[in-house]
């Protein structure tokens, strides 16, 4: 397993550039597997989830294409559903999270899909009824084997039906709409996901013929099409990365300009940042946050202590939670995190603790911050990463501290942010990869 060697303390300057979105990626590349024309999409990143969900269908028959820097064309004109009950299949699938999502597209196409447990963060229970469910209600039969932990899905004919979500579940609304496109008839899908990745995969279904109405919102209509053609998509900036850009430059003490953001896509996210005391400045398309002497934790209006919580979108994505915990560490004033969709996500504050913050672990989904202000630097730590957004939190505890730091189990770091120590030491970070 790989690690990073951090000397902390080093201020970073310059401009930084935010790789294409993993979790909309993952959405984008297993649409690719609705129509037999070509699809090319632009700006995917180049990370560990993704290369893994391009090698899935390469090796279920798709022609793969690098066509560019970041850019790859799709063609699905002749898919190996044999493959799909091969042992290099299901271990190759079980590796992240994303790999769910070819269940959709399949079973609309192909009126069949198979596929393993997901893998991805093990940040708690992750269930995938809402997939199934879903795409039971458009006329699927479906079967678990719990030995092999396996789950099977036939159709003969898929026909749009309305359906009320139990939740408004991502990668569970985009599985169904992918299904949903290319069934007889209308679907209506209520409480549906609407995060950017949802809408951006609503918008590139529509250039493929589709016709859903309602995006952006939780209630999507579809009208679906015999078929679908091909087409381009460029994928947004990866706003979780944005995000930790932030944060990192204000508890580094950082001056930075994080450039083309698609400023009007990240919700709530600035101004989250905002009421933990960080200036950033929208300047055109980019971001410039400015270094930071100090930032002050706001209170709510009533004086009572400032809580930030999860919520699907347009609320505050889980994904950044973490990212806020740490860099609540250096500031003035205390916060209550509260992560409610997850319940093994905030285990990483021991590492915190015991670099010196102070932070009050309550129960698996809360923790409370008591932020110490900059004078007291957090120590140098060896530490392993337990997934994406916990690591790099650490990786940002671990710039900030005084001395040199270790993390261990960096794959769940590479997972999710592109060659994120040379990034980083071209603005004056002090990163080692082992
Ligand atoms: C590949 C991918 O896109 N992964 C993202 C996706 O995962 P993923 O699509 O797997 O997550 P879901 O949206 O299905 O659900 C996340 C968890 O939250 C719970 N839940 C969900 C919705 C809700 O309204 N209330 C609630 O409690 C679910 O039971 C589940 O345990 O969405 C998560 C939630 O934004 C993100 O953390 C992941 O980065
Ligand atoms: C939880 C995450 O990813 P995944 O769903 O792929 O595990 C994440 O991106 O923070």
């Amino acid at each position: 397993m790989a690690s990073f060697v951090i000397e902390g303390g080093h201020r970073l300057q310059g401009d930084i550039v935010p790789q294409g979105a993993k979790n909309e990626a993952l959405q984008i590349i297993c649409a690719t597997l609705l129509t037999s024309e070509e699809v090319k999409i632009y700006n995917i990143p180049d990370i560990l989830d993704v290369n893994n969900l391009i090698q899935l269908l390469r090796d279920m028959g798709v022609t793969v294409q690098h066509i560019g820097v970041n850019a790859y064309s799709f063609k699905a004109d002749n898919v190996n559903l044999d493959y799909l009950h091969c042992e290099d299949f299901l271990r190759r699938s079980a590796s992240l999270r994303g790999s769910v999502m070819i269940v959709g597209p399949l079973v609309a196409r192909f009126g069949m899909a198979v596929i393993p447990k997901p893998g991805g963060d093990k940040i708690g229970r992750r269930r995938l009824d809402t997939h199934f469910i879903g795409i039971q209600k458009l006329g699927a039969d479906f079967t678990y084997y719990p030995e092999q932990q396996l789950y099977e899905i036939t159709a003969r004919e898929l026909k749009g039906a309305y359906m009320l979500l139990d939740e408004a579940s991502v990668t569970g609304t985009a599985n169904i709409l992918m299904a949903a496109v290319l069934a007889k008839g209308t679907t209506t899908i209520y409480n549906a996901a609407c995060e950017p990745y949802l809408q951006q995969l609503s918008k590139m279904l529509n250039k493929m013929g589709a016709k859903i109405s309602g995006i952006g919102s939780n209630l999507l209509t579809v009208e679906g099409v015999e078929s679908l053609e091909g087409c381009s998509h460029t994928i947004l900036p990866d706003m979780i990365e944005v995000g930790s850009f932030i944060g990192m430059a204000a508890m580094t003490g950082s001056d930075i300009r994080i450039k083309n953001v698609s400023y009007n896509d990240l919700g709530i996210i600035p101004d989250s940042f905002r009421r933990l005391g960080i200036t950033l400045n929208q300047e055109g398309d980019d971001i410039h946050v400015p270094h930071h002497d100090y930032y002050e934790i706001e209170t709510f209006i009533d004086g009572s202590i400032m809580t930030f919580a999860d919520a699907p979108w347009p609320g505050l994505t889980p994904d950044l939670l973490s990212v806020f915990l740490v860099v609540a560490t250096q500031a003035k004033g205390s916060v209550l995190i509260h992560q409610k969709m997850f319940e093994s996500r905030l285990f990483f504050v021991d590492k915190l603790i015991d670099m010196g913050a102070q932070i009050i672990l309550c129960d698996p989904h809360r923790a409370a911050v008591i932020g110490q202000g900059k004078s007291h630097t957090l120590r140098a730590a060896t530490m392993v990463s337990p997934d994406i957004r916990a690591g790099i939190a650490l990786l940002i505890a671990a710039m900030s501290a005084d001395g040199i730091s270790t993390i261990h189990n960096i794959d769940q770091i590479d997972r999710g942010y592109q060659d994120i120590d040379k990034r980083l030491n071209k603005l004056g970070a002090r990163i080692t990869r082992l």
